[in-house]
């Protein structure tokens, strides 16, 4: 069985519920299994410390998830344009893994949750995708040969599965949205098996 990462940071659980149809994209492909993984939030208050196990959902990513991985699927909410703080904080500390060139020629694809439309989706995107272009990784978008990224009127975009979630962040996936996920951890999972990456 090859392990697919999917890392995710979410406040209101907008990106989460993308991250969920991802793995079930992943879980589609015979031979592939979701790894689903958050980062802690981060604090201003430099002495805070948070619980070592959430309260609920998935556990917090460590290093090991990413090397034992074949694939990463990474999401965040936009922050002015840019991945959200607590991810950013986890990229930085993989440092020794860049070092080794352990992520080297392992597929990635990104997603992201904005409040509106124009909201930064492919400046988000992007800024997932630069530490992983760092890090020797291959950027997987998503095709035009999916109907829904030409007919959505919600998120969708060639850099990678989004969704516009609202002023209030409660607007529900919309059908093309889902779909749009599903078919980029199918992406990211038939890609990863293809390459073989041996993650022993
Ligand atoms: C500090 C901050 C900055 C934000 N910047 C933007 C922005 O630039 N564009 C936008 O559309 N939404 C922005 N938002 C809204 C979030 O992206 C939105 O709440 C998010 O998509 C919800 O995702 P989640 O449910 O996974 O937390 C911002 C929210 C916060 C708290």
């Amino acid at each position: 069985m090859t392990d697919i990462l999917v890392l995710y940071y979410s406040r209101f659980g907008n990106t989460a519920r993308m991250a969920r149809e991802i793995a079930h994209g992943i879980e589609s492909v015979d031979g592939a299994r979701a790894r689903v993984r958050t980062v802690a939030p981060v604090s201003t208050v430099c002495e805070a410390t948070h619980d070592a196990i959430p309260e609920e959902g998935p556990p917090y990513a460590d290093h090991n998830d990413l090397s034992e991985c074949a694939g990463l699927a990474l999401g965040s909410p936009t922050r002015f344009g840019n991945m959200a703080a607590p991810l950013k904080y986890f990229l930085d500390g993989t440092g020794d893994l860049w070092a080794s060139g352990g992520l080297i020629d392992r597929p990635f694809t990104v997603f992201t949750s904005t409040a509106s439309l124009h909201g930064g989706q492919e400046t988000t995107l992007i800024s997932m995708a630069l530490p992983l272009i760092h890090h020797g990784m291959i950027y997987l978008g998503l095709p035009y040969s999916e109907p829904e990224l030409t007919s959505t009127t919600s998120g969708g975009t060639p850099y990678g599965a989004s969704h516009t979630a609202g002023g209030d962040s409660q607007q529900p996936l919309t059908d093309a949205e889902r779909k749009l996920c599903r078919a980029q951890g199918k992406r990211l999972a038939n890609t990863a098996l293809k390459l073989g990456t041996d993650v022993r």
